[in-house]
C-alpha cells in the first residue's frame, strides 16, 4: 500500500455537499482507503480573483493504485459531480490533486508530483499541516512552510 495525500476543493453550489460527495467516492474504491481527512477550510480564491471563496480539504490515503491510476479515478470523480474545465483557476464544483504520493516524483504534463504549486498554496499547505507535522517537501520542512504562508485568506470551518 502506498501513502498518498490528497488536496479537494469547491467553488460552485453547495461546497460541502460536493467535497463529501468526492470523499464518498474515494471510499467506495476497493483499493483506496482514507486514513486522515484536515478540517474543512474557507479559503480566497488564488490565481483567478473574481470568483467565489473556496472550500478546501486534504486528504491522506493508503491505495493499490498507481499514481496514473489513481489520477485517473480523481479524474473520474470531477467527472461524475459535473466538473466543467472552462476558465484555467476558475470555478468548479470539485478538484482533486495529488499532493503527493510516497517519495515518487514525476514530472511530466499529464502528472507531477509532487504538485508542482502546492507549496506557494496556503489552502493546501495548512490543512496538510493539520495531519501530516512531520513531513518535508523538496527538502523543506512543513512547519517552515507554513509559517511563512501565514494565515491570511483562510479561515478553518467549525462544523458540527
Ligand atoms: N499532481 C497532479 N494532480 C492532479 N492533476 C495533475 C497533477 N499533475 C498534473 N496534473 C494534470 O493537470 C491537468 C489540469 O488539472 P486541473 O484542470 O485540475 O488544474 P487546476 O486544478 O485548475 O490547476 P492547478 O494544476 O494549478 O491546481 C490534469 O488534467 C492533470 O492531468
Ligand atoms: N482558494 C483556492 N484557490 C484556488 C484553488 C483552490 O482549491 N482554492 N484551486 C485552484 C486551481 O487548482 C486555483 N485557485
Amino acid at each position: 500500500m502506498a501513502k498518498a495525500y490528497l488536496g479537494l476543493g469547491s467553488n460552485i453550489g453547495n461546497k460541502r455537499e460536493y467535497i463529501d460527495a468526492a470523499l464518498e467516492l474515494l471510499r467506495e474504491h476497493k483499493d483506496i482507503q482514507i486514513t486522515h481527512s484536515s478540517s474543512y477550510y474557507e479559503t480566497d480564491p488564488v490565481g483567478y480573483l473574481d470568483q467565489d471563496s473556496f472550500l478546501n480539504i486534504v486528504a491522506a490515503i493508503e491505495t493499490n493504485l498507481d499514481p496514473k491510476a489513481l489520477l485517473s479515478y480523481c479524474n473520474e470523480i470531477e467527472q461524475k459531480l459535473k466538473r466543467k474545465r472552462e476558465i484555467r483557476w476558475g470555478p468548479r464544483t470539485i478538484d482533486i490533486d495529488i499532493l503527493l504520493y510516497e517519495n515518487y516524483t514525476s514530472q511530466d504534463e499529464y502528472l507531477t508530483i509532487p504538485h508542482p504549486r502546492m507549496c506557494e498554496r496556503s489552502f493546501v499547505m495548512i490543512p496538510l499541516y493539520e495531519i501530516a507535522k512531520d513531513i518535508s517537501i523538496f527538502g523543506h520542512s512543513i512547519g517552515d512552510i507554513v509559517e511563512k504562508l501565514g494565515q491570511e485568506g483562510i479561515r478553518k470551518i467549525a462544523y458540527e
